[in-house]
């Protein structure tokens, strides 16, 4: 399998090429040259694997420059019941993401059981030990430069916290995280890990990450590697629950589902879709925006227009505070029939702080055919949904879950199983489930006093000089 850039001007790569370095040398994302496809025949074979088979099933068909021992080796060490070990109780660890069935046809897939208590946790240990076992084996090194609105971050530190040859830049919007995130990455005290509080918002972060890994000389230089799903290795791994989640509520392949995803990068709703394009019974994919709903406005009405900081809102999902969703760009090239030149072009004006409307070229009409719907969500919402699911199912859910269930309402069918991916345990946001129910959500054990622990960061200014300075400094 080889992989093109969505900006149609850099040579094709295999997996293991493409792995470390996130964007293209055009600066465009990485998709497959096709997308694999699986029968009938091969989901019948599929429905009753463990998560770990599944993975290897699913992954196989996309990395074929690593040998298949090594491969499976690598899945089964990742997808275990102890690494994905905080489950509610009565759920079945050994499961990796169970289903818990709020009511008929309505359900959450539970995503962040693991160390960080975040759906980032599902790609990002298996990127770990992805990267632990590439860099070995080219006798190699990387410096990670990561950028963060609070789950990315603290996900990747503790995939990557202690491993050989890896060090960590990340950068988060300064006082903009929960207080659980920010002490999650902040207490690290691991002399791999650089957390970099700069003062703006989360595009202000990803912007900088870009016009580094944009500097072909730098990156090359400093060994510069990617964990934000602009690298197409946490796509990858995310295609998997999907397949997973249709398969635990569904009975036969005749059945469709829908998945309702609170999103701002679009990293997980690109991996469902790329999961429908493989040929998993997909009715439709919720698109949930918080109160920074450009995407949302897209998906409604065909016009693409990202927002600058000063009107990205600081809100209760605060992980999906995100004006410009990087792997937008990915769904749009295969709405473009993968015509590179014609992205290019829309992005040219993106990049230039401009927008761009697809309903000039008819290519608006095709959305309904990829399954895409969406809408939005604000505070008093949230707030009401936590209460209404506590109330109704006795289940606290975290504040983006709540904007995917939310909009979820909207686009339910009859007879069509929909799926809420939970993409955050309550416990990371508790200042707003006090406010929702009056009380504090369970927080695991291992994380009892987190808040508490010394804290390691330094603030700097949204200066992409500055943090390539900060990061020569440090290898
Ligand atoms: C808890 C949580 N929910 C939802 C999202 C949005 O996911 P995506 O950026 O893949 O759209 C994020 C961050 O990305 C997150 O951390
Ligand atoms: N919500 C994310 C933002 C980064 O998204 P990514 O999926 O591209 O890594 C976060 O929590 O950091």
């Amino acid at each position: 399998m080889k992989y093109i850039s969505t900006r149609g001007n850099s040579p094709a790569l295999s997996f293991t090429e493409i792995l470390l370095g996130g964007l293209a040398p055009d600066g465009g994302l990485y998709l497959p040259e096709h997308y694999p496809q699986f029968s009938d025949a091969d989901l019948n074979a599929m429905r009753a694997m463990s998560y770990a088979d599944l993975a290897y099933t699913i992954l196989s068909r996309l990395i074929d420059d690593i040998p298949a021992g090594d491969l499976r080796a690598i899945v089964d060490k990742t997808y275990t019941a102890e690494v994905y070990r905080h489950v509610r109780a009565g759920q079945n660890a050994d499961d990796i993401t169970p289903v818990l069935k709020l009511e008929e046809d309505f359900y959450l897939l539970s995503l962040s059981n693991g160390p960080t208590l975040a759906f980032k946790d599902m790609a990002m240990q298996l990127l770990g030990n992805l990267f632990e076992y590439v860099l070995a084996k080219k006798g190699q090194t990387t410096n990670i430069l990561g950028a963060t609105s609070g789950d990315t971050g603290s996900a990747a530190e503790y995939a990557m916290r202690g491993k050989q040859g890896i060090r960590v830049f990340m950068l988060s919007p300064h006082q903009k995280m929960s207080r659980f995130q920010t002490a999650q990455m902040f207490s690290l005290q691991d002399a791999n890990i650089h957390n970099i509080a700069v003062k703006g918002v989360f595009d202000d972060a990803q912007d900088m990450v870009k016009a580094v890994s944009n500097d072909h000389h730098f990156k090359a230089r400093h060994k510069i590697g990617a964990v934000n799903s602009i690298n197409w290795a946490r796509v990858a791994a995310q295609i998997v629950y999907y397949f997973k989640g249709y398969f635990a509520v569904t009975h036969d392949n005749r059945q469709q589902v829908s998945f309702a995803v609170p999103s701002g990068n679009f990293g997980n709703v690109c991996a469902g879709h790329v999961a429908r394009m493989m040929g998993l019974p997909v009715a439709k994919l919720v698109v949930a925006t918080n109160e920074n709903d450009v995407l949302d406005e897209f998906f409604r009405t065909g016009v693409y227009r990202p927002r600058g900081s000063a009107n990205t809102y600081h809100t209760s999902s605060p992980s999906m505070d995100i004006s410009k969703a990087s792997n937008f760009e990915r769904f749009v090239f295969d709405l473009l029939d993968r015509d590179g030149a014609k992205l290019r072009s829309l992005w040219a004006s993106v990049d230039a702080g401009g927008a761009f409307d697809l309903n000039q070229d008819g290519h608006f009409a095709k959305v309904p055919a990829f399954g895409f719907v969406s809408g939005s969500s604000n505070h008093a919402q949230r707030m009401t949904t936590i209460r209404q699911v506590h109330a109704d199912y006795g289940v606290t859910i975290d504040t983006h879950t709540a904007d995917g269930v939310k909009v979820a309402q909207q686009y339910r069918e009859p007879g069509v199983p929909m799926v809420v991916l939970e993409t955050a345990l309550a416990a990371k946001f508790e200042d707003a489930i006090v406010e929702a129910l009056g009380s504090a959500p369970e927080r695991p054990a291992d994380l009892v006093g987190l808040e508490s622990l010394p804290q390691r960061f330094v603030v700097m200014e949204p200066d992409v000089d500055g943090i390539k300075q900060f990061i020569s400094e440090h290898i």
